[in-house]
């Protein structure tokens, strides 16, 4: 497996901008908007947390994935693809701590 999943459900996510929401859920999320979006994020990221105080490995997991799924449909939202915080990762890759990623961000 590699990043491609990410790609793949990327641009499912994209194709469903103006789909049925009666027939996807992520069309729903589109028509609803930008706030119910959000709110999803705050909930998933909630239950993320939740998970890892509980100690539940498979949890986390199902819970890291509902995140990281409504963030890429957030990043669509704004135009913006897994890729384009693939690259953010890939450029951090090598920086040595906090301090010099943050200098970097002001560049
Ligand atoms: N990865 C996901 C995915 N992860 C989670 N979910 C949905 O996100 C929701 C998660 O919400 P919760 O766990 O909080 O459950 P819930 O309380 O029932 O949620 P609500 O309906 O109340 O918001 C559920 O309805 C899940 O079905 C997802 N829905 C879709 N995808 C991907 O998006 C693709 C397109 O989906 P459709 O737009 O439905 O065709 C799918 O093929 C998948 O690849």
């Amino acid at each position: 497996m590699s990043d491609d999943i990410l790609s793949r459900v990327g641009a499912v996510i994209e194709s469903r901008k103006g789909a049925d929401p009666g027939t996807s859920y992520v069309a729903k999320l589109f028509d609803k908007g930008l706030d119910s979006i959000l709110k999803k994020i705050g909930e998933e990221a909630t239950e993320t947390v939740m998970a890892a105080k509980d100690g539940d490995p498979q949890k986390l997991v199902y819970e890291v994935a509902d995140l990281w799924f409504h963030s890429m449909v957030a990043l669509a939202h704004f135009g913006l693809k897994p890729e384009d915080v693939l690259a953010e990762l890939a450029r951090r890759e090598g920086l040595s701590g906090l301090a010099e990623i943050a200098a970097r961000k002001k560049d």
